[in-house]
């Protein structure tokens, strides 16, 4: 990739952030972790399931602590963060809303444990106007798996 690119991703338990590492390397893109403020999440997933649940109920998100770079600079980002539920873990839809008036390319990735679900429409159905491409999505205990190649392939689509 010749463009400048970002890598924005959120991770709870650290296989997204493998996934986003593994974009670094082949990309040389720049990359920030993003942060909710610490607790809101308890480390346990069943816990932070019903947090989720409850969340979606009232209509609530949770904040991103993280300071975003100049958006503006970069012709793509690429937006990384786990399947929760069958659907975009919460702090991804605060980013995308943080998001909105972002006019380049917008390229979701995520992780999951057995089924994607719905990851890819939710990402778009939360996303507005932005300009979302075909994402990569892989499973950790079912298909698809990630793989180098895989990776690097679908990176060359971008
Ligand atoms: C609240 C919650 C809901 C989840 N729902 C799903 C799901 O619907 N499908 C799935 O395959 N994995 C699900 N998982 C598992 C995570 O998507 C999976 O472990 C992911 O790789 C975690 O990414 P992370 O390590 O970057 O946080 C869920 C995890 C949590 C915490």
């Amino acid at each position: 990739m010749v463009r400048n690119v970002l890598i924005l991703y959120y991770s709870q338990f650290g296989n997204t952030a493998k996934l986003a590492s593994a974009i670094h390397r082949q990309t040389g893109a720049d990359i920030l972790r993003l942060q909710v403020p610490e607790g809101y999440f308890p480390d346990d997933m069943e816990e932070t399931d019903q947090i989720f649940k409850a969340d979606n109920q009232n209509g609530r998100l949770p904040q991103i602590i993280t300071e975003l770079p100049a958006l503006d600079y970069y012709d793509t980002i690429l937006v990384g963060g786990p399947v929760w539920d069958g659907k975009v873990a919460s702090p991804i839809i605060s980013l995308l809303r943080m998001m909105k008036d972002y006019q380049g390319k917008v390229v979701p990735f995520s992780t999951g444990w057995s089924d994607t679900g719905n990851y890819q429409a939710d990402f778009v159905a939360h996303a507005g106007k932005l300009k979302i491409a075909d994402g990569y999505h892989v499973l950790t205990h079912a298909t698809p798996k990630y793989s180098p190649s895989s990776l690097a392939s679908w990176l060359r689509k971008l």
